[in-house]
């Protein structure tokens, strides 16, 4: 599984610490940044991203901000995104079950590194379970193509 993470300057603190994790899993993973602290704007980070997943350059996709909010909105804009914004572990686990989301978005000024660590691992090795499921991602899909 190749994973992309970025973060804005809100987020920077928790994405190091997520790439820790990713190294601990051994997984195929690219940091699209920031390469520093300073002010940013979480759209150029979260497009990249987005994109990349939509094109299947990555499998899955991990976006922080300060409160995991602009992140998701700007990713979900991009088609064939499911962004979920995540702050606990049985959504994490829920919304890999039943959204197939194909993006997490945190917010490194809401939780702490030891549950975001958590809320990640469980995102990642969490299958999505089809059936009923599927039919519902389909009628997204219908909106997003209208
Ligand atoms: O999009 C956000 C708010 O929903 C993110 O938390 C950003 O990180 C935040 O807006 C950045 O704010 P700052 O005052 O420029 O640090």
């Amino acid at each position: 599984m190749k994973v992309a993470i970025a973060s804005d300057h809100g987020g920077n603190a928790l994405r190091k610490e997520l790439i820790e994790l990713l190294k601990e899993m051994k997984l195929d993973y690219v940091d699209l940044g920031p390469e520093t602290d300073d002010s940013v704007d979480y759209p150029d980070y979260a497009k990249p991203v987005a994109e990349g997943v939509a094109n299947g350059t990555y499998d899955r996709g991990i976006l922080v901000c300060g409160t995991g909010i602009g992140m998701s909105i700007a990713a979900n804009k991009v088609e064939g995104i499911r962004c979920a914004l995540v702050h606990d572990v049985y959504t994490a686990h829920a919304t890999r079950e039943h959204n197939d989301s194909n993006i997490i978005a945190m917010g490194g000024r809401v939780i702490g590194g030891a549950l975001a660590r958590d809320i990640v691992k469980t995102w990642l090795t969490t299958e999505f379970e089809g059936g009923r499921h599927e039919r519902r991602i389909e009628k997204i899909t219908a909106i997003e193509q209208q």
